[in-house]
């Protein structure tokens, strides 16, 4: 596995186009692309990774995930009445199913149906006490106390959300937010703005391996069935409009970040994280989707076979 991950290294290594970064938030645009990291950690317990494993960076919407399997804890099914599971085949921050679909945003992946998702699991809480839970979770998930978030990024959303504000004022409009608009976009950009490093998120993505357990710390996490439909989700849902293409690209569930982060689920073999900042015109990591790529050529772990 070392060896796959060197080679794959070299290989991000030598291209020169990669991609662009995120500009519209303006402390991701500050981001030196040149940077790329791969972390593969196994069910046994073996972790292998190749480039800078350890720096940390912007994990944005990979925390989807995470929210997601918190709001599945609290709400159980009742979360399908607030976001759907159907890919939307728009772009991340996009608004106009909104309109056509009652407010109701298509999956919590998406930016509206992520929002939507904190505004179910605050449940009567302020911002700072669902951080909290949040911060607390993805620490437990990745076995790792040192995890925190980003104020500078944090604070860089906020002053260029407006996108994100219309979305939420838009379901506010359909009845369908129970806390302040400004309270849940506040906890929103936080939860994006948590940062860690390849190590830590492959970590974290363990329980989604091996039917709900992590078998790094020996912690069942969800049910197994929970665990299989929130990879489906992934697979379906997790690149936005470039799902389909990531699916027949790699044929894993992941999920991507604006932060040029993604971490993809092989069931039964591995949790991968990968970064590299510079992103593809939809928004998903050039790099990263490139060397799950060539992993996945390696591996023959693509859920469709080799
Ligand atoms: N695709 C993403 O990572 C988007 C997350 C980002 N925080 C936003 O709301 O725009």
């Amino acid at each position: 596995m070392q060896d796959i991950l060197n080679d794959i290294y070299t290989t991000m290594l030598s291209r020169t186009d990669r991609g662009q970064v995120a500009n519209y938030i303006p402390q991701l645009a500050c981001v030196n692309p040149e940077q790329f990291a791969i972390t593969v950690a196994l069910p046994d317990g073996q972790v292998f990774s190749a480039g800078c494993a350890e720096t940390l960076f912007s994990i944005q919407s990979i925390s989807k995930v995470f929210t997601l399997t918190i709001a599945l804890g609290k709400l159980g099914d009742a979360v399908w009445s607030r976001v759907g599971r159907e890919p939307s085949g728009d772009p991340f921050n996009s608004i106009v199913q909104l309109e056509h679909e009652n407010g109701k945003p298509r999956n919590p992946f998406i930016n509206a149906g992520a929002i939507a998702v904190v505004d179910a699991i605050m449940m009567g809480h302020q911002p700072r006490e669902t951080l909290g839970e949040i911060l607390q979770f993805v620490r437990f998930l990745a076995n790792d106390e040192s995890i925190g978030i980003d104020e500078k990024v944090a604070q860089s959303e906020l002053t260029t959300g407006d996108r994100n504000a219309a979305l939420a004022h838009f379901m506010a409009a359909y009845g369908r937010m129970k806390h302040p608009v400004d309270q849940v976009l506040g906890t929103y950009f936080h939860q994006c703005a948590i940062s860690m490093n390849c190590l830590q998120l492959a970590k974290a993505g363990m329980f989604l391996v091996s039917d709900g357990v992590n078998k790094h710390t020996g912690i069942r996490v969800v049910s197994a069935q929970r665990a299989r439909r929130i990879n489906s989700l992934m697979l379906m849902c997790g690149h936005y409009d470039g799902s389909g293409e990531f699916a027949y690209r790699v044929g894993l569930p992941g999920k991507s970040g604006v932060g040029g982060g993604i971490l993809a689920v092989a069931p039964g073999k591995a949790s991968i994280a990968v970064w590299s900042p510079g992103l593809d015109s939809i928004g998903n990591s050039k790099l990263g989707t490139e060397a799950l790529e060539m992993l996945v050529q390696h591996t023959g772990w693509s859920i469709f076979g080799h």
